[in-house]
């Protein structure tokens, strides 16, 4: 394997500083066995990019952005905003997005399109609800939301993908079984093309990551709350490390 993402999103955590002492642990880090991502709040993108600084291996993503360069969108911050804060990356469609704040599959495209003008790497995320995946519908759906997210967009351009349940993410959620995202993961390529790389997230955490690191298909790891601390952060990226290397 010669590159395998491991990430974090902050989601709305984290005062600026704490994420500032957060991308001192990481910065503080010379070498990666894997290629490592943090995603803060919009608040705090500026102050960890500084602190990571321009050349660092660590990339610095954005949780969301609207899909108009500028304008009277009160409440907004659009791609060459956070671009100009230090994003390289930009997360689009996590599904508390599309459950809470009315995230469609079509401004999911339109945010992926805008990331892609300004040469951000887009971070999809994709995944069924329980319901879905009981009436066996998962595949599917997620093929759905993987082609609406890339329409329009060149073959040739690289994105990542996240799969990440609905089910299986946050306090009540239970990480899928490792055979269950393996096939999603041919799923998703088949939808996606070989551009893409698919990571898995949902109640990832040190105990099952490398099992989760080792599943055919998956090219990264998207974590939330057990990687909030920089040391756990740290100890997921040594762990799922010591396998790809
Ligand atoms: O939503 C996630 C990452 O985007 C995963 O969250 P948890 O790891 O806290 O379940």
């Amino acid at each position: 394997m010669t590159e395998f993402w491991v990430g974090t999103s902050w989601k709305m955590t984290k005062t600026l500083a704490q994420a500032r002492e957060f991308a001192r642990g990481v910065g503080a880090r010379a070498d990666w066995p894997v290629r490592p991502f943090v995603v803060p709040p919009a608040t705090a993108l500026a102050a960890v990019a500084a602190e990571l600084g321009p050349a660092s291996p660590v990339r610095v993503g954005a949780q969301d952005a609207h899909w108009e360069d500028a304008g009277a969108w009160t409440g907004e911050v659009s791609v060459p905003q956070v671009a100009d804060a230090g994003a390289t990356m930009l997360e689009i469609g996590h599904s508390e997005r599309r459950e809470y704040f009315g995230e469609t599959d079509e401004r999911v495209n339109l945010k992926v399109l805008a990331a892609v003008r300004h040469g951000l790497l887009p971070l999809i995320c994709v995944g069924e609800s329980a319901e879905v995946r009981r009436a066996g519908g998962a595949a599917e759906f997620v093929a759905d939301q993987v082609r609406a997210a890339l329409a329009g967009v060149p073959a040739g351009v690289p994105v990542l993908i996240a799969y990440e349940p609905i089910w299986a993410i946050g306090a009540t959620g239970r990480p899928a079984r490792p055979e269950a995202v393996a096939e999603m993961a041919v799923v998703i390529a088949a939808a996606a093309g070989t551009r893409a790389a698919v990571l898995y997230g949902g109640s990832v955490n040190l105990g099952n990551a490398v099992e989760l690191a080792r599943v055919p298909g998956i090219g990264g790891l998207f974590i939330g709350r057990a990687a909030w601390e920089v040391s756990d952060y740290l100890c997921i990226a040594d762990a799922v490390g010591d396998l790809v290397a």
